[in-house]
């Protein structure tokens, strides 16, 4: 079994865009740092995770992954997050993936041992584990073996959308719900709520 991680990553100056009304530019751009790092951490500390895979337009981003030991795929200009995953996820078939485990950055209280708890959910041999976000409307973690099997459908609703393609085509669908995961940092309402239940690093 040869899992790989991939982590989209938009531009460092861009990510978080909904917390503009709210956050400076720079509280944003240390914001998406430390999502970011977060993330990274995490994952290294997966043992069964072979390959880590992030995909940005950013040179930045993709230079402190290379830092990580992480493998980087330099994205096309502005072809989207889904063309972006799409791309990822062939180059983790041409290395011969047996799967890939799909993350976006915004997850604050994501833990290695939530990334394991995905993975002992898998017991298919085609299909995905998905974790929707607290209202059953986001994706916040997608598995998905084998590669490829599943076109990318990340933006409105994308929870409901991939379970019903998955379904579709026959795959096995579980869905984990894991509160730390299914917790991301969307709107300003989100960033509260974070406040108030943990003590963020930042001031932000
Ligand atoms: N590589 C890449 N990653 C993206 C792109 N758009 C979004 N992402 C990443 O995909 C995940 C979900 O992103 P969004 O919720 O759309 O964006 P966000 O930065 O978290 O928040 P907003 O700017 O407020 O929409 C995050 O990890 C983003 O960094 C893209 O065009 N390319
Ligand atoms: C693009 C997505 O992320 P978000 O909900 O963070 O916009 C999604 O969950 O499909």
């Amino acid at each position: 079994m040869s899992t790989w991680a991939i982590v989209p990553v938009k531009p460092i100056y861009q990510g978080k865009s909904r917390l503009a009304v709210v956050l400076s530019q720079h509280e944003r751009v240390l914001l998406n740092q430390m999502l970011y790092m977060h993330l990274l951490q995490v994952l290294r500390e997966v043992h069964n995770i072979e390959e880590i895979l992030v995909v940005s337009r950013d040179t930045s981003i993709l230079a402190t992954a290379r830092q990580w030991g992480a493998r980087t795929l330099q994205e096309d200009g502005r072809i989207g997050l889904n063309m972006a995953l799409r791309r990822a996820t062939v180059m983790a078939q041409i290395y011969a993936a047996s799967e890939v485990l799909i993350l976006p950055v915004d997850l604050p209280l994501i833990t290695a041992e939530d990334v394991q708890a995905i993975f002992q959910t898998a017991r298919f041999e085609r299909g995905i584990v998905i974790v929707p976000d607290r209202h059953h409307y986001g994706t916040n973690a997608l598995l998905v073996r084998p590669p490829g099997v599943l076109d990318y459908q990340f933006g409105s609703n994308s929870y409901e959308a991939h379970c019903r393609q998955a379904r579709q085509k026959g795959l096995e669908v579980r869905t984990l719900e894991l509160p730390s995961v299914a917790f991301d940092l969307d709107w300003p309402e989100d960033l509260e709520h974070w406040r108030q239940l943990h003590s963020t690093p930042l001031t932000l």
